[in-house]
């Protein structure tokens, strides 16, 4: 199916929009009109840029206002509209959307409204364009899809047929189902956005935080079934009005844009892509570092041990159990400061797993880093992270990444031969301001990983929000965070979150190793004593270490932080009982410590 999105959905100019939905692979856009007044081109000259980059001009819009009014009135609309129809001539569009009107000069008189539309439609045959009529949620007398589609088949004008919108439909709980007795061809134009659920004014909901498709808690995809049901073949056109979206960058929206449409697309039997290959654990994690000390205390006083280098970089593999760190101190470090630069997902098929990466819009990385290297699947996460596609030894057919690191003497503790750490429990990354809802699509779609709600965090200093995604028995846990003020280190602070068995022990021997945990202030364990009637005994331990804690339906949580170097730290956790969650309630508390300790 023909792939669109209106200019309104991206940032910049009109020559910037056009370029970004190009470059993502959209077969066309919508030419919202401001953004073609604003334009210094002619419309001839637009027509020519999009024809360039390949794209259609699918639709103009929108007209307003024009129908179900007193006649002098309607005559003013028709001038208007003959005025846009020659515009369009020359911007080569054919079709124009027409939103219902919200004038008060409207009346309610749907006879009325039909007639004027027709008319309307008759005027633009003439300019071989034909006209969509959308139901605006908040149209005066027409704001649902069904009424709409009641008044052009009274005006029985064959330039005349309905647009359906998403957003409109989903955000006033119409049953789409009704869609499907609507004729396919009397749908002229179809119209996606998803949105997340608020309580408030559908006008401002739909202005300001629309997202694409998959980012918010619309059944987008069950409409779009209806809607294919029907027999409809036009565009699916995404016209996402949305804060952040106006802000950001138009190339990484609009490839964002692209992905969401096409994983719809899967969804509803459209599109046929590789099938996601959802990771089976956490094989390593990679931090970057151009300050080795620090990050190696703080794994040494874990209880890692430096078990293997790199054969040709200045890269460590340090390890515990079945928790595995890369420490590299390579020309990345020394621009990037510590950070965590890469993750190795277990894969049963890594090849499977960057093939549907690929057909999703990810970047693929080289296959091998240096000429020497095992050859590895990798791709990058929207914000930057390598995510590596690989085995540790489960699959003699797969090559093993270990096989690039020569021993170093070491061995590792055996798991459970001492209460250290056991495998790495999640990972924390910090996004980009703008591309959280992406974040989470991405990790869904791609890696076929499950996205839970989105949890808001009190920082001293902004909101943080934060959505974990995770494969189904939780041996792969991402948290994916995004803060207010995204130059502060504390925000942008990423961690790796080890798990044990026994968190008093082993934080008992982190410090007596010489590292050093986060203080927590007295008034937390106060309030914890009260919410959770913990013995006095365990709270002051607890007190002691700075251990945190919390509890769901399903068990214990106890965990604790190491101090932050450069961008990372570390967190000690135990899972007691299958708790499901990450601490959120404690993360304040943490966060402002952090501050504190800043
Ligand atoms: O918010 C609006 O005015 C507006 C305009 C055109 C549309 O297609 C739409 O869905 C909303
Ligand atoms: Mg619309």
């Amino acid at each position: 199916m023909r792939t669109s999105i209106a200019t309104v959905s991206l940032s910049g100019s009109l020559t910037e929009k056009l370029t970004a939905a190009s470059r993502a692979g959209f077969d066309g856009v919508e030419i919202f009109e401001n953004d073609l007044l604003a334009s210094p081109l002619t419309p001839e000259e637009i027509r020519a840029r999009c024809a360039d980059l390949g794209l259609g001009v699918d639709l103009y819009q929108p007209l307003r206002d024009i129908e179900a009014v007193p006649e002098d009135e309607f005559a003013r609309n028709l001038r208007r509209a003959r005025h846009k129809f020659e515009l369009m001539r020359r911007l080569g569009a054919d079709t124009v959307l027409v939103c219902s009107s919200v004038s008060p000069l409207a009346v309610d008189d749907d006879a009325l409204a039909a007639r004027q539309l027709a008319e309307l439609a008759h005027l633009a045959q003439d300019f071989g364009i034909r006209v969509a009529y959308e139901a605006l949620a908040w149209g005066r007398h027409v704001s649902t899809y069904d009424h709409a589609w009641r008044i052009v088949a009274a005006a029985g004008h064959p330039a005349l047929g309905t647009c359906l919108d998403s957003f409109h439909i989903l955000s006033r709980g119409s049953d789409p189902k009704g869609i499907e007795d609507i004729p396919g061809e009397k749908i002229f134009f179809l119209q996606l956005a998803d949105a997340p659920r608020l309580a408030m004014d559908v006008l401002q909901w739909s202005r300001h935080y629309r997202c694409f498709p998959g980012q918010g808690g619309f059944d987008v995809a069950g409409l779009v079934g209806h809607v294919l049901r029907t027999g409809y073949r036009g565009p699916l056109s995404l016209e996402v009005f949305n804060d952040v979206f106006r802000q950001a960058e138009a190339g990484p929206t609009a490839v964002d844009a692209h992905r969401s449409l096409l994983a719809l697309m899967e969804t509803v039997g459209a599109t046929a892509l590789p099938p996601p290959v959802v990771p089976t654990g956490i094989a390593f994690a990679e931090l970057v570092t151009p300050d080795t000390a620090p990050v190696t205390a703080r794994l040494a006083a874990l209880g890692f041990a430096r078990t293997a280098r790199h054969r040709g970089k200045p890269v460590d593999l340090w390890q515990q159990g079945d928790a595995r760190i890369l420490v590299n101190t390579g020309p990345a470090a020394r621009r990037d400061g510590t950070q965590l630069a890469a993750v190795g997902l277990e894969s049963p098929d890594p090849a499977g797993a960057a093939r549907r990466a690929e057909a999703l819009l990810a970047p693929v990385l080289p296959r091998r880093r240096a000429r020497e290297d095992v050859p590895l699947d990798a791709v990058a996460a929207p914000d930057g992270t390598e995510l590596f596609f690989c085995a540790t030894g489960h699959d003699p057919r797969l090559p093993d990444w270990r096989s690039d690191f020569e021993p170093v003497g070491h061995t590792p503790d055996t798991p459970g031969s001492a209460p250290g750490v056991t495998r790495i429990d999640h990972l924390a990354l910090t996004q980009p301001w703008h591309q959280f809802d992406e974040a989470a699509l991405f990790h869904r779609t791609v890696l076929g990983l499950r996205a839970q709600e989105s949890v808001d965090v009190a920082d001293p200093y902004g909101l943080l929000r934060s959505r974990a995604v995770t494969n189904a028995d939780g041996s792969v846990r991402i948290a994916l965070t995004v803060g207010a003020a995204p130059t502060d280190d504390t925000v942008r602070a990423q961690h790796l979150a080890l798990a044990t068995d026994d968190v008093v022990t082993a934080a008992r021997r982190f410090r007596a190793a010489g590292g050093r945990l986060l203080p927590v202030p007295a008034n937390y364990y106060d309030d914890l004593a009260a919410r959770h009637g913990l013995p006095e005994e365990e709270l002051a331990t607890y007190r002691e270490l700075g251990i945190l804690y919390d509890r769901d339906a399903h068990g214990v949580f106890r965990h604790c932080y190491t101090t932050t170097v450069g961008r990372v730290f570390f967190e000690l956790v135990q899972r007691e009982g299958g708790y499901r969650g990450y601490g959120a309630p404690n993360a304040p508390v943490r966060l402002a410590a952090q501050h504190a300790a800043r």
